[in-house]
């Protein structure tokens, strides 16, 4: 409770910076939505957060990053699978179907849930494999949440992706703004919730927030069937065998994000006040790289690591028709966003995770 009494203090002043420092430029919007300082955008009170699908590869990270500003007992994480222990004793943990409504509503009733975040999901390349699943999860899955979310009033965060985008799409980059003709059906899905929130938030008030993640590159957790995968496990294979074999072409350029920002970005949204949201559906972009590239620059750290490519078409057809770059001016113009590591950065962290992990449980390094 004291980190949290700490944290809401520390926007309530940031906000009233922010306001004060945007007094010389208001525009009608802007003067709208002042409110006051104890305003709800003041965020004066805790949130209470519900996470759907966090066993995946992002959700445990962003339930600690929550925790550690505003109390372990404030973030729930839930999942249809088993937990394993150590994320049994970092926080609650529920059972929660994101198809089963009753249940969703039971919990956030039950738990005074105010804070949504909608990570249950079938990524790019599995879901190409159980369109109907897929369907079921990414689509039925966020009517519950919307609905949900709206009867209660909380606001909901609903991750996009690059995958939002389609070959008919600017590539280089493509802005926040522009034609989406995905191929796939998780990114048919992703379109359609964009449109849904946004079509909620203007005709009734939610607070929906979305952001088009960029492929997420994490140490600790796995990916979940993507198409850019391979920038994960090129790390644990180069640690351990010293081999990989990447599905993708070499030339293959995909926008891509350190774990670590993908998290920051996300708490940052949320807590961004509503007035200095122009846009309720955000790019965020830090890397851009082609598996030759970031070859390379592990190659730096481990000269040895042998890649051979066998491009796996199902994969190659969605990153042939995803961006190669993201454009994210409008997130760092709105709520301030920067990315903080770099291709270089992002690499060094990787390896040096992988190897204290593998040192951890007395496995070597190739
Ligand atoms: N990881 C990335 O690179 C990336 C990039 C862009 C967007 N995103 C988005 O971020 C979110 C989280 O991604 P992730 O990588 O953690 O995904 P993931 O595939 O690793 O995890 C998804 C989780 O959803 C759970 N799930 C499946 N069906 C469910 C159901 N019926 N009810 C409740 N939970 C269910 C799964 O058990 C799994 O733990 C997703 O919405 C994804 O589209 C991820
Ligand atoms: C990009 C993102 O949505 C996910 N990693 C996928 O490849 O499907």
């Amino acid at each position: 409770m004291k980190t949290c009494k700490r944290a809401s203090a520390f926007f309530r002043s940031l906000c009233r910076f922010s306001l004060l420092h945007r007094s010389m430029s208001w525009s009608p919007r802007q003067i709208r939505c002042w409110k006051g300082p104890e305003s709800s955008d003041s965020l004066s009170d805790c949130p209470r957060v519900l996470i759907t699908g966090g066993l995946g590869q992002l959700g445990i990270g962003l339930a600690q990053m929550l925790r550690q500003q505003y109390g372990r007992e404030n973030v729930i994480l839930s999942d249809i699978k088993k937990p394993p222990a150590e994320v049994l004793d970092m926080g609650p943990f529920v059972y929660a179907d994101v198809l089963d409504y009753k249940n969703l509503r039971e919990l956030v009733v039950n738990n005074g849930i105010t804070w949504l975040v909608h990570y249950s999901a079938m990524l790019s390349a599995v879901g190409e494999t159980n369109v109907q699943l897929s369907r079921a999860i990414n689509i039925t899955g966020l009517h519950n949440v919307l609905d949900l979310a709206l009867d209660n009033s909380m606001r909901l965060f609903v991750p996009s992706t690059i995958g939002a985008f389609g070959p008919s799409s600017p590539r280089d980059p493509a802005p926040d703004l522009c034609i989406q003709r995905p191929r796939t059906i998780y990114g048919v899905s992703k379109v359609h919730a964009e449109l849904m929130g946004e079509y909620l938030h203007h005709k009734y008030g939610l607070d929906f927030r979305c952001l088009r993640y960029p492929g997420v590159i994490s140490a600790y957790t796995h990916p979940g069937g993507g198409t850019t995968d391979y920038a994960v496990q090129i790390f644990h294979d180069a640690l351990s065998t010293g081999h990989h074999e990447c599905y993708l072409h070499p030339k293959t350029r995909l926008p891509m994000m350190h774990i670590s920002d993908c998290h920051r970005a996300t708490v940052e949204f949320m807590q961004a006040p509503e007035c200095q949201l122009y846009l309720r559906t955000y790019n965020i972009a830090a890397i851009s790289f082609t598996p030759e590239e970031v070859v390379e620059e592990i190659r730096k750290h481990l000269p040895h690591l042998r890649v051979t490519y066998k491009p796996d078409p199902i994969r190659q057809n969605i990153a042939d028709s995803w961006p190669m770059r993201f454009d994210d001016s409008n997130a760092r113009r709105d709520w301030g966003w920067e990315p903080a590591f770099g291709l270089p950065e992002l690499v060094t962290d990787m390896l040096s995770h992988h190897r204290n992990r593998r040192a951890s449980v007395d496995l070597g390094v190739s």
